[in-house]
Protein backbone atom coordinates (compact mmCIF):
# COMPACT_ATOMS: atom_id res chain seq x y z
CA UNK A 1 0.00 0.00 0.00
CA UNK A 2 2.32 2.68 -1.27
CA UNK A 3 4.26 4.84 1.88
CA UNK A 4 1.81 3.88 3.97
CA UNK A 5 2.27 0.02 4.58
CA UNK A 6 0.18 -2.80 4.55
CA UNK A 7 -3.04 -3.50 6.65
CA UNK A 8 -5.58 -6.42 6.87
CA UNK A 9 -8.36 -4.17 6.96
CA UNK A 10 -9.36 -1.19 5.06
CA UNK A 11 -11.42 2.28 6.32
CA UNK A 12 -15.11 2.42 5.85
CA UNK A 13 -16.27 6.12 5.83
CA UNK A 14 -19.23 7.69 6.42
CA UNK A 15 -20.23 11.58 5.88
CA UNK A 16 -22.83 12.69 8.53
CA UNK A 17 -25.24 15.08 6.33
CA UNK A 18 -26.04 15.72 2.59
CA UNK A 19 -26.51 19.59 2.24
CA UNK A 20 -24.67 21.57 -0.06
CA UNK A 21 -21.24 21.17 1.82
CA UNK A 22 -22.02 17.53 2.98
CA UNK A 23 -22.92 16.50 -0.39
CA UNK A 24 -19.72 18.09 -2.40
CA UNK A 25 -17.58 16.60 0.46
CA UNK A 26 -19.21 12.94 0.43
CA UNK A 27 -18.36 13.48 -3.38
CA UNK A 28 -14.52 14.26 -3.06
CA UNK A 29 -14.63 11.10 -0.09
CA UNK A 30 -15.96 8.80 -2.41
CA UNK A 31 -13.99 9.84 -5.45
CA UNK A 32 -10.55 9.29 -2.57
CA UNK A 33 -12.19 5.48 -2.21
CA UNK A 34 -12.21 4.47 -5.15
CA UNK A 35 -8.86 6.45 -5.76
CA UNK A 36 -7.42 4.32 -2.70
CA UNK A 37 -8.78 1.03 -2.87
CA UNK A 38 -5.88 -0.28 -0.64
CA UNK A 39 -6.97 2.37 2.32
CA UNK A 40 -10.89 2.43 2.05
CA UNK A 41 -13.64 0.36 1.45
CA UNK A 42 -15.19 1.28 -1.92
CA UNK A 43 -18.85 1.80 -0.66
CA UNK A 44 -18.74 5.55 1.12
CA UNK A 45 -22.45 5.79 3.13
CA UNK A 46 -24.09 9.63 3.26
CA UNK A 47 -26.88 9.72 5.77
CA UNK A 48 -29.61 11.81 4.16
CA UNK A 49 -32.23 13.75 6.28
CA UNK A 50 -35.28 12.04 4.57
CA UNK A 51 -37.72 14.37 2.85
CA UNK A 52 -39.49 14.33 -0.69
CA UNK A 53 -38.30 16.48 -3.31
CA UNK A 54 -39.47 17.23 -6.73
CA UNK A 55 -37.18 16.70 -9.77
CA UNK A 56 -36.53 20.43 -10.97
CA UNK A 57 -37.39 20.42 -14.81
CA UNK A 58 -33.93 21.81 -15.36
CA UNK A 59 -32.80 18.60 -14.42
CA UNK A 60 -30.93 16.29 -16.51
CA UNK A 61 -32.86 13.79 -14.51
CA UNK A 62 -35.94 14.95 -14.91
CA UNK A 63 -38.54 12.20 -15.62
CA UNK A 64 -41.42 13.53 -16.96
CA UNK A 65 -43.36 10.16 -16.60
CA UNK A 66 -42.55 10.22 -12.50
CA UNK A 67 -43.26 14.23 -11.92
CA UNK A 68 -44.12 14.04 -8.59
CA UNK A 69 -42.48 14.19 -4.67
CA UNK A 70 -40.05 11.35 -4.56
CA UNK A 71 -37.45 10.13 -1.42
CA UNK A 72 -34.40 12.43 -1.53
CA UNK A 73 -32.62 9.47 -0.95
CA UNK A 74 -33.75 7.27 -3.71
CA UNK A 75 -33.68 10.12 -6.06
CA UNK A 76 -29.60 10.29 -5.02
CA UNK A 77 -29.59 6.84 -5.37
CA UNK A 78 -31.15 6.42 -9.01
CA UNK A 79 -29.95 9.43 -10.77
CA UNK A 80 -26.18 10.32 -8.54
CA UNK A 81 -27.34 13.95 -8.12
CA UNK A 82 -28.64 15.56 -5.10
CA UNK A 83 -31.34 17.30 -6.79
CA UNK A 84 -32.67 19.63 -3.57
CA UNK A 85 -29.02 20.71 -2.55
CA UNK A 86 -26.18 20.49 -5.06
CA UNK A 87 -28.35 19.89 -8.13
CA UNK A 88 -26.10 19.85 -11.44
CA UNK A 89 -23.41 17.73 -9.95
CA UNK A 90 -22.87 14.56 -10.76
CA UNK A 91 -22.41 11.87 -7.71
CA UNK A 92 -19.98 9.26 -7.50
CA UNK A 93 -21.75 5.79 -7.73
CA UNK A 94 -20.12 4.33 -4.78
CA UNK A 95 -21.77 7.06 -2.45
CA UNK A 96 -24.78 5.73 -0.87
CA UNK A 97 -27.09 7.89 0.37
CA UNK A 98 -28.83 6.27 3.63
CA UNK A 99 -32.19 7.97 5.09
CA UNK A 100 -30.87 5.73 8.48
CA UNK A 101 -27.93 8.17 10.40
CA UNK A 102 -27.68 4.51 12.99
CA UNK A 103 -26.94 2.42 9.66
CA UNK A 104 -24.79 4.80 7.33
CA UNK A 105 -22.21 4.81 10.53
CA UNK A 106 -22.76 1.48 12.33
CA UNK A 107 -19.57 0.04 10.66
CA UNK A 108 -17.74 3.46 9.62
CA UNK A 109 -13.83 3.70 11.40
CA UNK A 110 -13.67 7.30 9.87
CA UNK A 111 -16.49 9.32 10.31
CA UNK A 112 -17.03 12.88 8.59
CA UNK A 113 -19.75 15.09 10.08
CA UNK A 114 -21.18 17.65 8.22
CA UNK A 115 -24.23 19.36 9.12
CA UNK A 116 -25.65 22.87 9.94
CA UNK A 117 -24.65 23.02 13.34
CA UNK A 118 -28.04 23.74 14.92
CA UNK A 119 -28.43 19.90 14.02
CA UNK A 120 -25.49 18.23 15.53
CA UNK A 121 -26.13 17.82 18.97
CA UNK A 122 -29.38 15.91 18.30
CA UNK A 123 -27.94 13.75 15.84
CA UNK A 124 -25.12 13.11 17.68
CA UNK A 125 -27.10 12.23 21.14
CA UNK A 126 -28.70 9.44 18.66
CA UNK A 127 -26.02 7.98 17.85
CA UNK A 128 -24.15 7.48 21.34
CA UNK A 129 -23.77 3.76 21.81
CA UNK A 130 -24.00 2.88 18.15
CA UNK A 131 -20.72 3.37 16.66
CA UNK A 132 -17.45 1.64 16.78
CA UNK A 133 -15.52 2.49 19.71
CA UNK A 134 -11.98 3.06 18.15
CA UNK A 135 -14.18 5.31 15.21
CA UNK A 136 -12.41 8.54 14.29
CA UNK A 137 -14.05 11.56 13.44
CA UNK A 138 -13.76 15.08 11.32
CA UNK A 139 -16.27 17.89 11.55
CA UNK A 140 -16.95 19.85 8.81
CA UNK A 141 -18.83 22.32 10.48
CA UNK A 142 -18.54 25.92 10.71
CA UNK A 143 -20.21 26.94 14.05
CA UNK A 144 -19.38 26.52 17.82
CA UNK A 145 -21.14 24.82 20.74
CA UNK A 146 -22.07 27.28 23.37
CA UNK A 147 -23.57 25.81 26.07
CA UNK A 148 -24.00 26.72 30.10
CA UNK A 149 -20.58 25.22 30.76
CA UNK A 150 -18.96 27.97 27.92
CA UNK A 151 -17.86 27.31 24.55
CA UNK A 152 -16.84 24.37 22.62
CA UNK A 153 -15.56 23.28 19.46
CA UNK A 154 -17.92 20.63 17.75
CA UNK A 155 -15.09 18.87 17.28
CA UNK A 156 -14.90 18.47 21.44
CA UNK A 157 -18.33 18.36 21.42
CA UNK A 158 -18.66 15.18 18.96
CA UNK A 159 -15.76 13.26 20.20
CA UNK A 160 -16.93 13.90 24.30
CA UNK A 161 -20.57 12.79 23.30
CA UNK A 162 -19.62 9.99 21.13
CA UNK A 163 -16.00 9.07 22.85
CA UNK A 164 -13.92 9.16 20.19
CA UNK A 165 -11.57 11.46 18.90
CA UNK A 166 -12.35 14.23 16.30
CA UNK A 167 -10.53 16.34 13.78
CA UNK A 168 -12.25 19.56 11.57
CA UNK A 169 -11.68 20.38 7.82
CA UNK A 170 -12.44 24.14 6.96
CA UNK A 171 -11.27 26.04 4.80
CA UNK A 172 -12.47 28.64 2.00
CA UNK A 173 -14.83 26.12 0.35
CA UNK A 174 -17.84 27.88 -1.40
CA UNK A 175 -19.52 24.35 -1.62
CA UNK A 176 -21.23 24.79 -5.30
CA UNK A 177 -17.16 25.85 -6.82
CA UNK A 178 -15.77 22.54 -5.04
CA UNK A 179 -18.58 20.18 -6.36
CA UNK A 180 -17.49 21.99 -9.85
CA UNK A 181 -14.32 21.45 -9.59
CA UNK A 182 -12.78 24.56 -9.27
CA UNK A 183 -9.49 24.59 -8.07
CA UNK A 184 -9.29 25.07 -4.07
CA UNK A 185 -7.61 24.68 -0.60
CA UNK A 186 -8.66 23.72 2.52
CA UNK A 187 -7.45 23.02 6.17
CA UNK A 188 -7.56 19.82 7.83
CA UNK A 189 -6.22 20.07 11.29
CA UNK A 190 -5.58 16.84 13.24
CA UNK A 191 -3.93 16.32 16.40
CA UNK A 192 -3.58 12.35 16.39
CA UNK A 193 -3.93 10.67 20.10
CA UNK A 194 -1.34 9.36 21.45
CA UNK A 195 -2.09 5.46 20.21
CA UNK A 196 -2.50 6.77 16.89
CA UNK A 197 0.51 8.35 16.45
CA UNK A 198 4.42 7.34 16.83
CA UNK A 199 4.97 10.64 19.20
CA UNK A 200 2.83 11.68 21.45
CA UNK A 201 2.12 15.46 20.90
CA UNK A 202 3.27 17.83 24.05
CA UNK A 203 -0.59 18.22 25.06
CA UNK A 204 -1.53 14.58 24.78
CA UNK A 205 0.42 12.70 27.27
CA UNK A 206 -0.37 9.02 28.01
CA UNK A 207 -0.86 8.38 31.46
CA UNK A 208 -1.62 4.46 31.28
CA UNK A 209 -1.35 1.75 28.22
CA UNK A 210 -3.65 -0.71 28.35
CA UNK A 211 -4.05 -2.75 25.12
CA UNK A 212 -6.62 -1.00 23.64
CA UNK A 213 -7.89 1.18 26.09
CA UNK A 214 -5.74 4.47 26.93
CA UNK A 215 -6.42 7.18 28.87
CA UNK A 216 -4.69 9.95 28.46
CA UNK A 217 -4.89 13.13 29.16
CA UNK A 218 -6.46 15.99 27.35
CA UNK A 219 -6.02 19.64 27.67
CA UNK A 220 -9.30 20.86 25.94
CA UNK A 221 -9.11 24.46 24.05
CA UNK A 222 -10.31 26.37 27.52
CA UNK A 223 -6.90 24.81 29.20
CA UNK A 224 -9.26 22.65 31.47
CA UNK A 225 -6.88 19.16 32.14
CA UNK A 226 -9.36 16.22 32.20
CA UNK A 227 -8.67 12.40 31.45
CA UNK A 228 -10.03 10.47 28.45
CA UNK A 229 -10.33 6.70 28.01
CA UNK A 230 -10.38 6.59 23.96
CA UNK A 231 -10.22 2.97 22.03
CA UNK A 232 -7.01 2.24 20.20
CA UNK A 233 -7.80 1.90 16.50
CA UNK A 234 -6.71 -2.03 16.05
CA UNK A 235 -3.59 -2.23 14.61
CA UNK A 236 -5.17 -4.57 11.14
CA UNK A 237 -6.14 -0.87 10.25
CA UNK A 238 -3.98 2.07 8.39
CA UNK A 239 -3.88 4.72 11.59
CA UNK A 240 -5.89 7.57 11.36
CA UNK A 241 -2.83 10.12 10.32
CA UNK A 242 -2.01 12.95 8.52
CA UNK A 243 -1.26 10.51 5.57
CA UNK A 244 -4.80 9.21 5.93
CA UNK A 245 -6.39 11.98 6.40
CA UNK A 246 -4.97 13.68 3.03
CA UNK A 247 -5.50 10.69 1.07
CA UNK A 248 -8.92 10.99 1.87
CA UNK A 249 -9.69 14.49 1.43
CA UNK A 250 -7.09 15.47 -1.10
CA UNK A 251 -8.20 15.79 -4.81
CA UNK A 252 -6.37 17.44 -7.96
CA UNK A 253 -8.69 20.71 -7.50
CA UNK A 254 -9.16 20.60 -3.94
CA UNK A 255 -5.90 21.05 -2.03
CA UNK A 256 -5.31 19.81 1.60
CA UNK A 257 -3.06 20.85 4.25
CA UNK A 258 -3.04 19.16 7.14
CA UNK A 259 -1.83 20.69 10.14
CA UNK A 260 -2.12 20.46 14.13
CA UNK A 261 -4.46 23.39 15.17
CA UNK A 262 -7.88 21.72 15.29
CA UNK A 263 -9.19 24.90 17.50
CA UNK A 264 -7.71 27.76 15.00
CA UNK A 265 -9.25 25.58 12.04
CA UNK A 266 -12.45 25.30 13.69
CA UNK A 267 -12.93 28.77 15.31
CA UNK A 268 -11.85 30.77 11.97
CA UNK A 269 -14.30 28.89 10.77
CA UNK A 270 -18.02 29.97 13.02
CA UNK A 271 -16.53 33.33 13.35
CA UNK A 272 -16.26 34.66 9.67
CA UNK A 273 -19.96 34.00 9.07
CA UNK A 274 -20.08 37.09 11.50
CA UNK A 275 -17.99 39.08 9.54
CA UNK A 276 -19.99 38.04 6.28
CA UNK A 277 -23.26 39.29 7.55
CA UNK A 278 -21.77 42.64 8.21
CA UNK A 279 -19.94 42.34 4.66
CA UNK A 280 -23.47 42.18 2.95
CA UNK A 281 -25.01 44.67 5.20
CA UNK A 282 -22.12 47.44 4.36
CA UNK A 283 -22.81 46.07 0.38
CA UNK A 284 -25.83 46.23 0.28
CA UNK A 285 -26.27 49.76 1.13
CA UNK A 286 -23.82 50.75 -1.67
CA UNK A 287 -21.20 51.44 0.28
CA UNK A 288 -18.39 49.88 -2.30
CA UNK A 289 -15.38 47.57 -1.32
CA UNK A 290 -13.91 49.94 0.77
CA UNK A 291 -16.41 49.59 3.34
CA UNK A 292 -16.68 45.92 3.07
CA UNK A 293 -12.56 45.63 3.49
CA UNK A 294 -13.15 48.03 7.03
CA UNK A 295 -15.90 45.28 8.37
CA UNK A 296 -13.28 42.70 7.16
CA UNK A 297 -10.33 44.13 9.07
CA UNK A 298 -11.97 44.68 11.93
CA UNK A 299 -13.70 41.12 11.58
CA UNK A 300 -10.26 39.15 11.50
CA UNK A 301 -9.09 41.25 14.26
CA UNK A 302 -11.72 40.02 16.46
CA UNK A 303 -11.74 36.59 15.60
CA UNK A 304 -7.43 36.80 16.51
CA UNK A 305 -8.62 38.47 19.75
CA UNK A 306 -11.17 36.32 20.58
CA UNK A 307 -9.03 33.40 19.72
CA UNK A 308 -6.10 34.55 22.00
CA UNK A 309 -8.67 35.32 24.79
CA UNK A 310 -11.11 32.08 25.15
CA UNK A 311 -8.29 28.98 22.94
CA UNK A 312 -5.28 30.29 23.95
CA UNK A 313 -4.34 27.05 25.84
CA UNK A 314 -4.32 25.48 22.40
CA UNK A 315 -4.46 27.99 19.20
CA UNK A 316 -1.85 28.61 17.18
CA UNK A 317 -2.25 32.30 15.79
CA UNK A 318 -0.52 31.64 12.26
CA UNK A 319 -3.70 29.67 11.82
CA UNK A 320 -5.43 32.86 11.29
CA UNK A 321 -3.01 34.14 7.97
CA UNK A 322 -1.47 31.40 6.76
CA UNK A 323 -4.00 28.59 6.65
CA UNK A 324 -6.88 28.85 4.40
CA UNK A 325 -9.47 28.10 7.00
CA UNK A 326 -8.66 32.34 8.25
CA UNK A 327 -7.77 34.58 5.75
CA UNK A 328 -8.89 32.79 2.92
CA UNK A 329 -12.41 31.38 4.24
CA UNK A 330 -13.02 35.53 5.49
CA UNK A 331 -12.30 36.92 2.01
CA UNK A 332 -14.37 34.45 -0.14
CA UNK A 333 -16.86 34.54 2.41
CA UNK A 334 -17.07 38.19 2.19
CA UNK A 335 -17.28 37.82 -1.69
CA UNK A 336 -19.70 35.73 -2.38
CA UNK A 337 -20.50 33.17 0.70
CA UNK A 338 -24.12 32.63 1.34
CA UNK A 339 -24.24 34.83 4.76
CA UNK A 340 -22.78 37.53 2.57
CA UNK A 341 -25.47 37.00 0.01
CA UNK A 342 -28.32 36.93 2.02
CA UNK A 343 -27.54 40.07 4.62
CA UNK A 344 -26.80 42.25 0.92
CA UNK A 345 -30.21 41.01 -0.17
CA UNK A 346 -31.66 42.07 3.01
CA UNK A 347 -31.05 45.27 2.90
CA UNK A 348 -31.26 45.86 -1.12
CA UNK A 349 -34.94 44.18 -0.04
CA UNK A 350 -35.59 45.78 3.27
CA UNK A 351 -36.61 42.56 4.46
CA UNK A 352 -35.56 40.09 7.34
CA UNK A 353 -32.46 37.84 6.66
CA UNK A 354 -34.35 34.77 7.87
CA UNK A 355 -37.11 36.04 5.08
CA UNK A 356 -34.46 35.92 2.45
CA UNK A 357 -33.04 32.91 3.95
CA UNK A 358 -36.15 30.82 2.96
CA UNK A 359 -36.67 32.24 -0.06
CA UNK A 360 -33.33 32.43 -1.90
CA UNK A 361 -31.74 29.04 -0.06
CA UNK A 362 -33.84 25.94 -0.81
CA UNK A 363 -33.78 24.70 2.36
CA UNK A 364 -29.87 25.36 3.05
CA UNK A 365 -29.17 27.05 6.50
CA UNK A 366 -27.03 30.19 7.40
CA UNK A 367 -24.53 29.54 10.24
CA UNK A 368 -23.65 33.42 10.31
CA UNK A 369 -27.22 34.19 12.45
CA UNK A 370 -27.04 32.00 14.71
CA UNK A 371 -23.22 31.94 15.50
CA UNK A 372 -23.77 35.81 15.89
CA UNK A 373 -26.57 35.54 18.35
CA UNK A 374 -24.67 32.72 20.52
CA UNK A 375 -21.37 33.82 20.45
CA UNK A 376 -22.85 37.33 21.68
CA UNK A 377 -24.66 35.35 24.74
CA UNK A 378 -21.42 34.22 25.48
CA UNK A 379 -19.53 37.30 25.73
CA UNK A 380 -22.27 39.06 27.53
CA UNK A 381 -22.04 37.01 30.21
CA UNK A 382 -18.23 37.80 30.08
CA UNK A 383 -18.96 41.19 30.43
CA UNK A 384 -17.23 41.39 27.38
CA UNK A 385 -19.67 42.84 25.05
CA UNK A 386 -17.51 46.25 24.17
CA UNK A 387 -14.50 44.70 23.31
CA UNK A 388 -15.62 42.95 20.31
CA UNK A 389 -17.38 45.88 18.51
CA UNK A 390 -18.50 44.55 15.27
CA UNK A 391 -19.48 40.95 16.42
CA UNK A 392 -21.97 42.97 18.98
CA UNK A 393 -23.17 45.07 15.81
CA UNK A 394 -23.99 42.31 13.66
CA UNK A 395 -25.79 40.79 17.04
CA UNK A 396 -27.78 44.18 17.57
CA UNK A 397 -28.41 44.54 14.30
CA UNK A 398 -29.95 40.83 13.57
CA UNK A 399 -32.21 41.50 17.26
CA UNK A 400 -33.26 45.14 15.66
CA UNK A 401 -31.35 47.51 18.55
CA UNK A 402 -28.91 48.86 15.92
CA UNK A 403 -29.05 50.12 12.13
CA UNK A 404 -26.52 49.04 9.53
CA UNK A 405 -25.50 53.03 9.17
CA UNK A 406 -24.23 52.53 12.38
CA UNK A 407 -21.81 50.32 12.10
CA UNK A 408 -19.17 52.55 10.98
CA UNK A 409 -19.27 54.59 14.48
CA UNK A 410 -19.92 52.15 16.67
CA UNK A 411 -16.94 49.77 15.78
CA UNK A 412 -14.39 52.92 15.53
CA UNK A 413 -15.18 53.72 19.58
N1 LIG B 1 -22.41 25.31 1.76
C1 LIG B 1 -21.17 25.75 1.77
O1 LIG B 1 -20.71 26.39 0.82
C2 LIG B 1 -20.28 25.41 2.93
C3 LIG B 1 -18.90 25.40 2.73
C4 LIG B 1 -18.06 25.08 3.79
C5 LIG B 1 -18.59 24.77 5.03
N2 LIG B 1 -19.94 24.77 5.19
C6 LIG B 1 -20.44 24.38 6.53
O2 LIG B 1 -20.84 23.02 6.46
C7 LIG B 1 -21.90 22.76 7.40
C8 LIG B 1 -23.03 22.05 6.67
O3 LIG B 1 -23.55 22.92 5.70
P1 LIG B 1 -24.32 22.43 4.38
O4 LIG B 1 -24.06 23.47 3.35
O5 LIG B 1 -23.97 21.02 4.05
O6 LIG B 1 -25.84 22.42 4.85
P2 LIG B 1 -27.07 23.19 4.18
O7 LIG B 1 -26.95 24.63 4.48
O8 LIG B 1 -27.20 22.79 2.76
O9 LIG B 1 -28.31 22.67 5.04
C9 LIG B 1 -29.24 21.76 4.59
C10 LIG B 1 -29.06 20.42 5.24
O10 LIG B 1 -29.64 20.43 6.57
C11 LIG B 1 -30.40 19.23 6.70
N3 LIG B 1 -31.42 19.33 7.73
C12 LIG B 1 -32.54 20.09 7.74
N4 LIG B 1 -33.25 19.86 8.86
C13 LIG B 1 -32.55 18.94 9.59
C14 LIG B 1 -32.72 18.30 10.83
N5 LIG B 1 -33.78 18.58 11.62
N6 LIG B 1 -31.80 17.41 11.25
C15 LIG B 1 -30.73 17.13 10.51
N7 LIG B 1 -30.48 17.70 9.30
C16 LIG B 1 -31.39 18.60 8.85
C17 LIG B 1 -30.99 19.05 5.33
O11 LIG B 1 -31.47 17.73 5.17
C18 LIG B 1 -29.79 19.34 4.46
O12 LIG B 1 -28.98 18.21 4.33
C19 LIG B 1 -22.28 24.14 7.98
O13 LIG B 1 -21.72 24.29 9.25
C20 LIG B 1 -21.67 25.13 7.00
O14 LIG B 1 -21.28 26.35 7.60
C21 LIG B 1 -20.79 25.06 4.19
O1 LIG C 1 -22.05 30.22 2.14
P1 LIG C 1 -21.55 30.46 3.55
O2 LIG C 1 -21.69 31.88 3.94
O3 LIG C 1 -22.16 29.49 4.52
O4 LIG C 1 -19.99 30.18 3.49
C1 LIG C 1 -19.58 29.05 2.78
C2 LIG C 1 -18.19 28.62 3.17
O5 LIG C 1 -18.04 28.54 4.55
C3 LIG C 1 -17.12 29.46 2.54
O6 LIG C 1 -15.86 28.91 2.83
Amino acid sequence: MGSLGTFQRKHKLAVVGSGNWGTAIAKIVAENAASNPDIFEQTVEMWVFEENVEIPKTSQNYDPSNPGPQKLTEVINRTHENVKYLPGVQLPTNLHANPSVEDAVKDGTILVFNLPHQFILKTCEQLKGKILPFARGISCIKGVDVNESGIHLFSETIGRTLGIYCGALSGANIANEVANEKWSETSVAYDPPPMDSKAPTPQRTPTSSQIDLVQFEHKDTSGQLSKIKLKALPSEYPPVDHAVLKALFHRPYFHVRVVHDVAGVSISGALKNIVALAAGWVDGMGWGDNAKAAVMRVGLLEMVKFGDKFFSATIDQRTFTEESAGVADLITSCGGGRNFRCAKHSVERNQPIEEIEKAELNGQKLQGTLTAVEVNRFLKKQGLEDEFPLFTAVYRILEGSMSVAEIPSHIER
